[in-house]
């Protein structure tokens, strides 16, 4: 038996104050008011603070700068944009810290007895401690835990050389200017994102990858198409040889192939490391349980109910490495948190259908499942289909001059489900929720076709797309080139 004192005890604790934690904090109430949220760093939410609000305020600025610079295509001419790097990061902050400030709000609207700031970890199954900023120490007994620690940036351990030279999005969100230059490396969701904007604000943009993988897209075609559409754009090389990255007095200095096998040397004020995050579950003490983790370190948790193999342990958000998005948090905290406010029973909770958008341009978004998971469950046995449509040529996205992207519908052989889709295109945030509300509703391929599309809509392009999977699903017509009754250009 360890040897402590207990300075607490509740009867359930919650590891973490943002999303994830908040949600789980206000579901566990509703059953109990013996609830405790333990947070480590700052209040806020990761989200709020240097997340999905401060990324897409950085991107509202970029889009702007893009439309005008486009606006001669159109015969307007504007001229160059003159961007004032002070002013594009003042408003990111000034607003950011408008978010921040709402969430922070509702932080002091928690009792004080039910908020504890420090950092928790297991010192047996029951038991936390809590180490707080004085570096004096607490102990909390909890009948039941609920892991909300959210994730941070993981790279290589290497770059940490670069000192402050490194950078990862954390630190974007600080800065009072843009520089001229940066290397972003991992062209995921964030490096899309954030490595556009810098260039369309006028920030030298290098952006080298591995393996060849753009995005979240796991479809080749739709991979293939975001390599050549952001290369078109900024220097992409999706599977670099990067060979020297070194600290200079410029920043940091590069030896790198570029994509005819050239060696190139270059120096950038930056580099962004955007190579994944990882759960934070590796300072939680885990070791001191017997619990089930996956290959990552994480807990494994059911699905539905976020209940570890510790039947008092509960999951949720970015620490649980299922769906690390803001929804997801939300919901699976409020699932993790209503369970453990529960004393005996558990409750399966509400999953919805999945659904990712990345606000790059064109934007990237996925529904339901992906095509790699399609693919293993339904590959070998051919019982799914891939309807297409290019916006290319799709009349409204010509109208609109965003006519860039491709689309790729999955339907299921024989009760003709639609499964999941891929899309790089214009409005791809807003077609994927079409999209998913028809998977969540388990809609057929021909129940989507009945429903009604405006002329001339971005939309029209889904329905090409959906006409040429109920084809292949041998459910309705052939696909026609020209089809004059749907619109022109549809
Ligand atoms: C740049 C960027 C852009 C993003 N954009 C989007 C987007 O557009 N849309 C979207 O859906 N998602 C987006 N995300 C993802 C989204 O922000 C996360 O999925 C979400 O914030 C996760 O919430 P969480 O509650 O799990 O974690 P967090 O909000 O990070 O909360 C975890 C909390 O736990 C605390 N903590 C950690 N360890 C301990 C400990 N031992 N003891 C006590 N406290 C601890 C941390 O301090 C933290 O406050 C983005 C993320 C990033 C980084
Ligand atoms: N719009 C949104 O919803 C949004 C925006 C930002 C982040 N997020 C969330 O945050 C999560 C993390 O985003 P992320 O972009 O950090 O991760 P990611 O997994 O999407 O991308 C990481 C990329 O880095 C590459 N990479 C890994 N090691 C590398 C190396 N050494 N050199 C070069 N490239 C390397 C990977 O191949 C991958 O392409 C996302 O999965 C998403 O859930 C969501």
């Amino acid at each position: 038996m360890s040897n402590f004192q207990v300075t607490q005890s509740v009867d359930v604790a919650i590891i973490g104050g943002g999303t994830a934690g908040l949600a789980a904090y206000r579901a566990a109430k509703e059953h109990t008011d013996s609830v405790l949220m333990i947070e480590g760093g700052p209040y806020g939410t990761t989200c709020a603070r240097v997340g999905c609000m401060p990324s897409k305020l950085l991107i509202a600025a970029a889009e702007n700068a893009h439309q005008y610079e486009k606006s001669a295509q159109f015969g307007v001419n504007l001229g160059k944009p003159q961007i004032d790097g002070h002013a594009v990061m003042q408003r990111v902050k000034a607003e950011r810290d408008r978010f921040v400030g709402f969430v922070l709000e509702s932080v002091e609207g928690i009792e004080a007895k039910h908020k504890l700031e420090g950092y928790a970890e297991f010192i047996d199954p029951q038991h936390l401690k809590v180490k707080h900023a004085d570096a004096s120490e607490s102990v909390i007994a909890a009948k039941r835990i609920v892991i909300a620690s959210g994730s941070r940036p993981a790279y290589p351990g290497a770059w940490n050389e670069l000192g402050e030279r490194l950078v990862v999005n954390d630190d974007i969100f600080e800065w009072d200017n843009l520089p001229e230059s940066v290397a972003v490396f991992g062209p995921g969701v964030i490096g899309l994102e954030l490595g556009q904007a810098l260039h369309r604000l006028g920030v030298k943009v290098l952006m080298f990858g591995i393996g060849g993988i753009v995005g979240p897209l796991s479809d080749p075609s739709l991979n293939d198409y975001a390599n050549t559409v952001f290369a078109e754009e900024f220097y992409l090389d999706s599977d670099a040889k990067v060979e020297t990255i070194e600290r200079s007095d410029k920043g940091v200095k590069l030896r790198y192939q570029d994509k005819q096998g050239k060696t190139v040397e270059t120096e950038v004020e930056y580099l962004v490391a955007a190579t994944g995050r990882r759960p934070n579950t590796d300072k939680l003490g885990l070791d001191k349980l017997d619990i089930e983790l996956d290959e990552r370190g994480v807990p494994v948790a059911d699905h539905y109910t976020l209940q570890t193999s510790l039947s008092h342990i509960f999951i949720a958000g970015d620490a649980s490495n299922q769906i690390p998005l803001l929804h997801e948090a939300a919901d699976q905290g409020k699932i993790a948190g209503d369970n453990a406010g529960r004393k005996n029973e558990v409750r399966a909770g509400l999953r919805r259908t999945p659904i990712a958008a990345v606000f790059s341009e064109p934007q990237i978004a996925m529904v339901g499942e992906s095509y790699r998971e399609i693919e293993k469950r339904l590959g070998s046995c051919g019982c799914f289909e891939v309807g297409e449509v290019s916006f290319e040529n799709q009349g409204r996205s010509r109208v609109m001059l965003v006519n860039k992207g491709l689309a790729h519908l999955y339907g299921e052989q024989g009760t003709g489900r639609f499964l999941g889709a891929e899309i790089i295109g214009p409005n791809a945030e807003h077609l994927a929720h079409l999209l998913a509300w028809a998977h969540q509703a388990k809609m057929t391929v021909s129940q989507m076709l009945d429903m009604p599309f405006y002329h001339p809509v971005i939309e029209e392009g889904i329905r090409t797309a959906l006409r040429d999977l109920n084809a292949k699903l041998h459910l309705g017509p052939e696909m026609i080139d020209a089809c004059m009754e749907c619109g022109v250009g549809s």
